[in-house]
C-alpha cells in the first residue's frame, strides 16, 4: 500500500516496508519529495494504519447532558495518565462498515443506546504525522427510550466500558483536566460553538 500513490507529482514512493502487522499495520515508506524550491530529497516515514474511525456526541438537550464513556487506555497510561482511564465520546474503528453504520454499531456496543438519526459533522485526521486514520464525527440525541442494550464493549476484545452521563457545562469545564481525549474535546466544543444547548 502506497506504491501506487500518484495524485501528487511532487511525491514518488519508491519502497514500502512492512514493519509489523501484529494487530494493525505499521509500515516504513521511502519516497522522493520535491521541495518548494524544486530540489528533491529522499524521505522515510513510518505510518501506523488502523483504518478509519467514527465517533459521536450523544446529547440530551432537555436534560442538558452528554453521554460519555470511561475506559482504560493503555497508551495514555504509559504516557503518564495516572490510572489510564479516559472519559471519551463513544467511538470505534470502521472495520468494513461505512462511517454511519460503524458509529451506530459502536454506540450500541459501547453504550447500549440505539442511534438512528446521527448527524454527520466533519472528518478529521487526528494524528497526521504518524497515524493514517481519518476520524468521522457525528452527533445524535439519546434518551431513556433509546437504551436497548447493555453496552460495555466487546468482552472478547477485553473491553470494559462504562457510561458516564455528564452535565454539558460540567463536561465543558472538565476540558483539559478530567477530559483529555481530543475527539471528545472537539465534539464538546462543536456543541458549544453551534449552540446545541442554546
Ligand atoms: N489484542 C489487541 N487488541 C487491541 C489492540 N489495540 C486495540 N485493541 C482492541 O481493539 C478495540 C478497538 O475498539 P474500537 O472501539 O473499535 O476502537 P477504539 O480503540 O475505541 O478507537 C476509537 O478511539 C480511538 C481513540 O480516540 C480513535 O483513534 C479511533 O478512531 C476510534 O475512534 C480496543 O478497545 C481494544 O479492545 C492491540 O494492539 N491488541
Ligand atoms: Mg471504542
Amino acid at each position: 500500500m502506497g506504491l501506487d500513490l500518484s495524485t501528487n507529482p511532487n511525491v514518488i514512493v519508491t519502497r514500502v516496508k512492512l514493519l509489523s502487522s501484529n494487530w494493525f499495520v505499521l509500515r516504513a515508506t521511502t519516497f522522493e519529495f520535491r521541495h518548494r524550491d524544486g530540489s528533491w530529497s529522499t524521505e522515510e516515514r513510518e505510518t501506523y494504519d488502523r483504518g478509519d474511525g467514527a465517533t459521536i456526541l450523544l446529547y440530551d438537550t432537555e436534560r442538558r447532558t452528554v453521554l460519555l464513556t470511561r475506559q482504560f487506555r493503555f497508551p495514555a497510561y504509559v504516557n503518564g495518565h495516572a490510572d489510564g482511564y479516559l472519559l471519551e465520546a463513544p467511538a470505534g474503528l470502521l472495520d468494513d462498515d461505512d462511517a454511519l453504520r460503524a458509529v451506530e454499531r459502536e454506540t450500541a456496543e459501547e453504550t447500549g443506546y440505539a442511534v438512528t438519526d446521527a448527524q454527520h459533522l466533519f472528518d478529521l485526521y487526528m494524528s497526521p504525522g504518524s497515524v493514517t486514520e481519518k476520524l468521522h464525527f457525528f452527533a445524535a440525541k439519546f434518551s431513556a427510550e433509546s437504551l436497548t442494550g447493555t453496552g460495555g464493549g466487546l468482552a472478547h476484545e477485553g473491553e470494559d466500558i462504562e457510561n458516564v452521563e455528564l452535565g454539558f457545562d460540567e463536561a465543558l469545564a472538565a476540558i483539559g483536566t478530567r477530559i483529555v481525549d481530543a475527539k471528545t474535546v472537539i465534539l464538546l466544543q462543536w456543541a458549544e460553538s453551534s449552540r446545541l444547548f442554546g
